[in-house]
């Protein structure tokens, strides 16, 4: 029996830009028809689990003196981090790819810190940081897996390096130990409103039909966070554990590459069938196969932006692109060109993907898209 009330789009604050088309759907369904009891409980341990969790994601104290050299400054237009478990051939690659050499040998733990190289690629240039190999429980603190783990955190694009000859167990763990702390792989932010208050009580809509959380649960969950009032719009049926995300609020989103190292000693048909899975590349850094395609992966997965600009009356210049990070405005491409062009800056014209007309004249907040052309005017 289904009890869904079709309504129209409630003034759920900021939902408003789901236009006057979508359809709200007041879930006020006889809840525990769809929800066993033991839902409920697997909601709230996992709410529970998820704020001890937090707690690892806390500086410990003594991380200061046994994390040295692990705040390497970021520099360049990117930063890769390189994660796995020991002698996969990190250090190797990182070797290959720039012009810093990183000791590399057939024991474990050869890399004991953070160790920084840069990839010019397309104009770009891509921070590569090797770090030392981690284990299971690294979250915990196994090892230096902390700092590993903390720098993991800070980087645009994690590439988690496997050994091929190892199979598949040694990614799952790495998985969760990244899980554990916060870092969600390949996977974008839930698409959940989500709004505290000083009063009303919680207010729960959704735009689709939820299959994985209901009213109920989501007033649980919230309570074990001692949440008692709050706007809560459900826009992607989510799990509890992407709602529990979504409230606790410190997570990163971050694209992984897996790479699947010394392919040379493996046979054709396991090489198939690795090259297959979603979000990996096979490689050999042995044998120097397949690093280019790698990098053209890479270059995917850290979505830069690439900005060209113009003078009056002149072509654009294809040559030197201006290299940005998603979500960069026509300030950013100012600070990039001079340090005092924004302070000058009267409008820009922008050719491209980013504007309704082109050329379109724009101001500083206005927002970039890759391969956009612009030509500033100042004062
Ligand atoms: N057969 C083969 N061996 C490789 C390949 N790449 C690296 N190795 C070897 O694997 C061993 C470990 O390489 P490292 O680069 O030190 O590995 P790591 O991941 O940096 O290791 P830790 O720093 O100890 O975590 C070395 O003996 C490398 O020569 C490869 O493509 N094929
Ligand atoms: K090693
Ligand atoms: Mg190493």
């Amino acid at each position: 029996m289904s009890l869904f009330n079709h309504g129209g789009c409630t003034g759920a604050g900021g939902a408003g830009a789901e236009g006057m088309f979508c359809r709200v759907i007041n879930v006020q369904i006889k809840d525990e028809m769809y929800f066993r009891a033991t839902e409920y409980h697997l909601g709230l341990l996992k709410a529970k689990l998820a704020k001890y969790r937090a707690q690892l994601l806390e500086p410990s104290k003594s991380s200061a003196a046994k994390g040295e050299g692990f705040d390497v400054m970021k520099s360049g237009d990117a930063r890769v981090a390189l994660i796995g478990f020991p002698s996969v051939g990190k250090s190797t690659f990182l070797s290959l790819m720039t012009s810093t050499a990183s000791e590399a040998a057939s024991y474990e733990f050869t890399t004991l810190t953070c160790i920084p190289g840069v990839i010019e690629y397309k104009g770009a240039n891509i921070q590569l940081l090797d770090l030392p190999g981690i284990i299971e429980g690294a979250a915990q603190g196994k090892g230096r897996g902390r700092q590993v783990i903390a720098v993991a955190r800070t980087a645009d694009v994690v590439i988690m390096m496997l050994d091929a000859t190892k199979g598949e167990v040694q990614r799952a763990l790495l998985e969760k130990e990244l899980e554990s702390v916060g870092i969600r792989l390949n996977k974008s932010k839930p698409n959940i409103y989500f709004k505290p208050k000083k009063g009303g009580g919680i207010s729960f809509n959704s735009t689709v039909t939820l299959t994985q959380c209901s009213e109920k649960l989501v007033q649980l969950i919230l309570h074990e966070y001692k949440i008692f009032n709050a706007e809560v719009l459900f826009r992607e049926d989510c799990s509890p554990d992407e709602f529990i995300d979504v409230i606790v609020g410190n997570r990163v989103y971050m694209p992984c590459l897996y790479v699947y190292n010394k392919i040379d000693q493996i046979s054709m048909e396991e090489v198939d069938r690795l090259a297959r899975r979603p979000h990996s590349v096979v490689i050999s850094c042995g044998m120097k196969l397949n690093l280019d395609y790698l990098l053209e992966k890479l270059w995917e997965y850290l979505a830069l932006t690439c900005i060209y600009t113009k003078k009056r009356g002149q072509r654009p210049d294809f040559t030197d692109a201006i290299i940005l990070r998603k979500g960069a405005s026509v300030e950013h491409v100012c600070h990039r060109i001079h340090r005092s062009l924004a302070s000058q800056f009267k409008y820009a014209l922008v050719w491209g993907t980013s504007t309704k007309y082109s050329p379109q004249r724009v101001g500083l907040t206005h927002m970039m898209e890759h391969e956009d052309v612009i030509q500033i005017v100042k004062k």
